[in-house]
């Protein structure tokens, strides 16, 4: 065929010799589409490595994408979608692109290898709300201002002997739940979810007030204050139809916006009064002794770094913000996790007789449980440990959000995506655990990740492990548990906040020392 008459024009100058008696010879057809088809595939496989595709996912409705389809436990639906679509995918839930990445290895390269670019959350607006658009460690982004606020918690707050010099106040809580137990509730159905609850936010109250209410105050303020944060709760755990369409944001559909920040508020203004008494109490006493010698509550820390005119200085916002993270972070994860532990060893009472075996042989049978027995507890804390195994508190941690577009495991993700890690089908992973018959795990590869991992680690473990410990070996010591009716408790998982038991634990104490003096 003759290659001039393609164009439709005349040979010009670049193809006269070409043209010379009109035809090509066939081996130059071929050798010229050889060239051609190979340069096109080299182009072809380049720009295909340069720009990884999306990971694949379910396709969703139009507009609303997967949001439908959604049920309340993400984690369990999440690990079934892992099934059909690897350990990688996205899901368009409205306008919000999310990633869920279940696989070990794919988790590492996120909280390991690509930690600063992931260090960031995607907060919802109620999260804002509370957080004075986060102020606060769990919010914050990820820069010198979060870093600052974690520094002062870990270093300062959550110290050794800082978390000892309270001891005396986590002690007296504890000892309060178990004479309330052994007035009232002997023989009596116990929902131990709540008496731990109870504990906790007894515990974290008073650590943070440092006792500068008095009895009355604490008393009255407690009241207050666990009304209000089981409300601000319940608004953080539920569904909110403005994370999905930021455009709806404005019109608050649902009041979630308003109802956190009436909520905030009440909290707020117990945090100003705390605030207050604490200044007082300091100035007191720095007139008095010139020096605060004993032990410094959580806001003693804070408020003397907002004394400082420095670069480290902490505003009275981010102080509340601080406190709102350890009231958030700290009372649903321990009581949820010492639930699920006796839950579970309600079920395996075998594991519940080896437990208190270990703590008549450390304790001694006439002594109450105190801190330092914890670290001669080895079999206690495997059964915590294989308690966050099974049900993790926070199944899904808290999602991350890359501040830049990167590559996971060939994929794209796209700067402001939603990332959740999903440790709890991690954690129950066949391929690397022995699941459900023991917690023996398989291979270097396994991830245990109850507290997260990298940059936005918990930040309060120290304490979170000291509270779930001394309560379980508190409750175990003391007294002896039975179901009502024999029954075996239920172990459905419902995703609120944290992960909960579907239906709280009901279980009957009666005391099992001999002292009862002990329990008074
Ligand atoms: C059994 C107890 C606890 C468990 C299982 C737990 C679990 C977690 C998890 C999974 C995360 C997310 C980590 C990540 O994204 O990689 C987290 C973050 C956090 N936790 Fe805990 N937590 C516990 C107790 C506490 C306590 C007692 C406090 C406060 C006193 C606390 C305060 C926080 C804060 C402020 C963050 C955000 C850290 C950041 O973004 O930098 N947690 N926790």
């Amino acid at each position: 065929m003759p290659i001039c008459n393609l164009s439709g024009t005349s040979c010009g100058r670049w193809s006269s010799w070409m043209c010379k008696d009109k035809e090509l010879p066939p081996v130059l057809i071929i050798a010229s589409i050889s060239i051609l088809g190979t340069c096109l595939l080299v182009w072809v496989s380049k720009t295909a490595r340069g720009k990884a595709q999306l990971p694949p996912g379910p396709r969703g409705f139009p507009i609303l994408g997967y949001l439908p389809f959604l049920g309340p436990n993400l984690h369990q639906l999440f690990m079934e979608l892992a099934q059909n679509y690897g350990p990688i995918y996205k899901l368009s839930i409205g306008q919000k692109l999310c990633v869920i990445i279940s696989s070990p290895t794919l988790v590492k390269e996120i909280v390991r290898h690509q930690d600063v670019t992931f260090a960031n959350r995607n907060p919802t607006i109620a999260a804002k709300t509370f957080s004075y658009g986060g102020k606060d460690i769990a919010f914050a982004p990820y820069g010198p201002e979060w870093r600052l606020l974690r520094k002062v918690f870990v270093r300062e707050m959550q110290s050794n002997a800082n978390l000892d010099a309270f001891y005396s106040l986590r002690r007296s809580k504890v000892k309060k739940s178990v004479r309330d137990v052994y007035g009232k509730k002997i023989g009596e159905p116990v929902d131990v979810g709540e008496l731990a609850f109870l504990t906790v936010i007894n515990m974290i109250s008073g650590m943070f007030s440092g006792g500068n209410l008095g009895q009355e105050g604490e008393i009255d303020i407690g009241a207050k204050f666990r009304v209000a944060v089981a409300e601000l709760v319940e608004i953080l755990g539920k569904p909110n139809v403005s994370d999905f369409f930021p455009f709806l944001a404005r019109f608050d559909i649902q009041g979630v916006k308003r109802k956190m920040e009436e909520v905030s508020q009440r909290i707020e203004k117990i945090y100003d009064h705390v605030i207050d008494q604490c200044i007082k109490k300091k100035q007191q006493q720095s007139g008095e002794m010139g020096e605060i010698t004993d032990r410094k509550d959580f806001l003693h820390f804070l408020l003397e770094f907002k004394e400082q005119d420095t670069e480290k200085s902490i505003s009275r916002q981010q102080i509340k913000a601080l406190l709102m993270d350890i009231v958030i972070g700290g009372i649903d994860t321990s009581p949820t996790t010492v639930e699920w532990a006796m839950a579970e060893m309600m079920l395996h009472p075998q594991v519940m007789k080896k437990a208190q075996e270990e703590l008549t042989n450390v304790v001694g049978i006439n002594n109450l449980v105190e801190e330092f027995h914890i670290q001669e507890l080895p079999y206690l804390h495997s059964i915590v440990k294989e308690t966050l195994r099974l049900h993790p508190v926070a199944p899904l941690l808290l999602p991350r959000c890359p501040t830049e577009s990167c590559n996971v495991g060939g994929y794209i993700i796209p700067k402001g995506t939603k990332v959740f890690l999903n440790v709890w089908a991690m954690h129950r992973d066949p391929e690397f655990w022995d699941y459900p018959q023991s917690s023996n795990q398989r291979g270097s590869l396994v991830l245990y990740l109850p507290f997260g991992s990298g940059r936005r680690i918990c930040v309060g473990l120290p304490l979170g492990e000291r509270m779930v410990m001394y309560l379980l070996a508190t409750f175990l010591h003391m007294f002896n548990w039975k179901l009502p009716g024999g029954a075996n408790p239920d172990t459905s998982e419902k995703l609120g906040i944290v992960l909960e038991k579907s239906t709280p634990l009901v279980i009957i104490p009666t005391p099992r020392l001999f002292n009862l003096e002990l329990y008074t």
